[in-house]
C-alpha cells in the first residue's frame, strides 16, 4: 500500500512515511493509492469481534506491511484500553431509528481520542525504530489540542506545540490543554480564529527549510493515520445493526470534514453506508456548497459548538480528489482559487458525484439550544451541541426505513455553559478530571504570525538541528 498527494506533486509514500508526514510536500493530503475492499462476506465474519479485534481487521490493509502483525496488535490493543467504556464506541438508541453513536469514552472525553491514542502509538514506535525525534504541531479549535497532549505528554521522542484560537474555546478545552505538567507539551493560544491556526500550521509544512529543520510532524486530520483510525467506528456500529444485509446512514457534526470522509473511506471499502450527512453549526460552508456547489469563504462566527468553528475544511481536498477521479491537476486549481480568492466552482460531475453519496444541512445556535432540550425531554438523553447540531440535521432528512446513526463526537461535560443553558442540568465532568478547573494553567500567547511562531516552536524542539 502506497500513499499519493491528492496535489499530486510529491513523492508517493509507504504508510510510515505517510504517519510522520502529515501534509504531504506539495501542500496536498495523503490518500491510499487504492481503497482496500471486504466483501459482504468477509463483512459478515466481522460481527461479534472486540473493537481492538475489529480495528486490527479492518486498518491491517492499510499498513503495506509496514508493521509487524504482533506489534500492531499490541499497539491497538493499548490504545482502546484506554477507554471508559467495554464497548470502547457505543451505539445508543434515542429514537424509533436513530441512534447516537458515543465516541466520547476516551480519556479527553472527545471523538479525537479514538484516533490519537493509536496515533501516538504509531509515531513511537516508527520513531524508535529509526531511532529518530520529531516536532508535532497541531491546531485546534478545542478537542485535537486536549487529545493529542493527553496521548503524545511524556513521550521521549516527541515535543507538541498545539496551537489554539485564544479565548475561542470552551474553559474545559482550555484546560485540557494547558494544564499538563509534562516537559515536552507547549500550549500556544494564537491571537485569531481556527482557521488561522490552521493556516500558521499548513504554511509550517511549506516551509520546507523549517519543515526539516525541527522535523516536523503533524497530529491534525491531515495525518492519514488519523482518518483511518476512524473508519473502525464506522464498521462497528454499521456491524451492530446488521449490515452488511442492512444499510446504514451517517449524520456528522462536521468542521474539518476528518470524521465524515472516515465514513466515506469506510463506503469505499464495502460498508453498505446509504447516506452521509453534513451537519454544520453557523458555519454552514459546507451546507451551503453541496447547496450551490460554490465553496465560498465568509468569515467564522463563534458559536456553541466552538470546534466546529471552521471555514477551511481541511479534508474536503480529499473528497474533490475521489469525486474528480483522482485528477491532481483539478485539485490544485480549486486550492489555488481558494488561496487567491476565497472561493473555488466545483465542476459539474463532481459536485453530480458528491450529491450521489452526501446530503448537508446547518444547526443554527437556537436549533442546538431545542435540540438538547428536546432530546432531554424525549429520550432522557443529554447531548453535548455538537452532537446536538447533528441530532438537529439528522431529523431534517427524510426518514425511510434506514436507521440513522449521529456521531456523538463531544460529552456534554466538556461544555457545561451551553448545555446547561439549554437543559437546566449542569454536565459534571468524571471523577478523573474532576480537578481540572482548579490545576494551574501555563500557555503562551502570539499574535498570528509564522515568523513568531515558528521561532516559539524551533525554540522548543529537541529534534531541531
Ligand atoms: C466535538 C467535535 N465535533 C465535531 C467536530 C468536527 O469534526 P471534523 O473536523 O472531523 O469534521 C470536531 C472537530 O474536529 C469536534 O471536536
Ligand atoms: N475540531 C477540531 C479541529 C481540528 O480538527 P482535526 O480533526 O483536523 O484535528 C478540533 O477540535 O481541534
Amino acid at each position: 500500500m502506497r500513499y499519493v498527494s491528492t496535489r499530486g506533486e510529491a513523492p508517493a509514500l509507504g504508510f510510515s512515511d505517510a504517519v510522520l508526514a502529515g501534509l504531504a510536500r506539495d501542500g496536498g493530503l495523503y490518500v491510499p493509492e487504492a481503497w482496500p475492499h471486504f466483501s459482504p462476506a468477509e463483512i459478515k465474519a466481522m460481527r461479534g469481534l472486540s473493537y481492538a479485534d475489529l480495528a486490527i481487521r479492518v486498518l491491517t490493509p492499510f499498513l503495506g506491511g509496514e508493521i509487524a502483525p504482533a506489534v500492531f496488535e499490541r499497539l491497538v490493543r493499548e490504545a482502546y484500553a484506554a477507554f471508559r467504556h467495554d464497548a470502547v464506541c457505543p451505539l445508543i438508541q434515542t429514537g424509533p431509528n436513530t441512534f447516537v453513536l458515543e465516541l466520547f469514552h476516551g480519556p479527553t472525553l472527545a471523538f479525537k481520542d479514538v484516533a490519537m491514542q493509536l496515533l501516538a502509538r504509531l509515531m513511537d514506535h516508527v520513531l524508535a525504530e529509526r531511532g529518530e525525534r520529531a516536532t508535532i504541531v497541531g491546531a485546534t479549535s478545542g478537542d485535537t489540542g486536549g487529545a493529542a497532549i493527553e496521548a503524545f505528554a511524556g513521550r521521549e521522542r516527541t515535543d507538541i506545540v498545539i496551537l489554539f484560537p485564544n479565548g475561542r474555546v470552551s474553559p474545559v478545552q482550555q484546560r485540557q490543554m494547558t494544564t499538563s505538567t509534562a516537559a515536552n507539551v507547549h500550549a500556544l493560544a494564537i491571537e485569531g480564529n481556527f482557521d488561522d491556526c490552521q493556516g500558521l500550521l499548513k504554511d509550517m509544512f511549506n516551509d520546507h527549510g523549517f519543515r526539516d529543520a525541527v522535523s516536523l510532524s503533524g497530529v491534525n486530520s491531515i495525518n492519514w493515520a488519523r482518518i483511518m483510525a476512524q473508519i473502525v467506528y464506522y464498521f462497528s456500529s454499521a456491524l451492530s445493526l446488521g449490515a452488511p444485509d442492512r444499510p446504514v446512514s451517517f449524520t456528522v457534526p462536521t468542521g474539518n470534514f476528518g470524521d465524515i470522509f472516515a465514513g466515506y473511506a469506510a463506503k469505499r471499502m464495502g460498508l453498505p453506508i446509504e447516506r452521509l450527512v453534513i451537519a454544520t453549526n453557523d458555519n454552514d460552508i459546507l451546507a451551503r456548497t453541496l447547496s450551490s456547489g460554490e465553496y465560498r469563504m465568509k468569515g467564522v462566527v463563534a458559536t456553541t459548538s466552538p470546534s466546529m468553528d471552521i471555514q477551511v475544511s481541511s479534508n474536503f481536498e480529499r473528497l474533490l480528489f475521489e469525486v474528480s477521479e483522482r485528477n491532481t491537476e483539478t485539485v490544485r486549481r480549486y486550492m489555488n482559487s481558494l488561496k487567491q480568492s476565497g472561493a473555488f466552482t466545483i465542476e459539474a460531475n463532481g459536485l453530480a458525484r458528491i450529491r450521489a453519496e452526501f446530503d448537508a444541512g446547518r444547526a443554527t445556535q437556537a436549533d442546538v439550544a431545542e435540540t438538547i432540550r428536546a432530546t432531554l425531554a424525549r429520550s432522557n438523553y443529554l447531548l453535548d451541541p455538537h452532537t446536538a447540531s447533528g441530532v438537529h440535521v439528522a431529523g431534517l432528512q427524510s426518514a425511510g426505513n434506514t436507521p440513522m446513526i449521529v456521531l456523538g463526537t463531544a460529552h456534554p461535560a466538556k461544555f457545561p455553559a451551553a448545555v446547561e443553558e439549554a437543559s437546566g442540568i449542569h454536565p459534571a465532568l468524571p471523577s478523573w478530571l474532576a480537578d481540572l478547573m482548579n490545576s494551574e494553567e501555563k500557555y503562551a500567547v502570539l499574535p498570528s504570525d509564522l515568523k513568531m511562531v515558528e521561532d516559539y516552536v524551533r525554540r522548543r524542539s529537541r529534534a531541531a538541528r
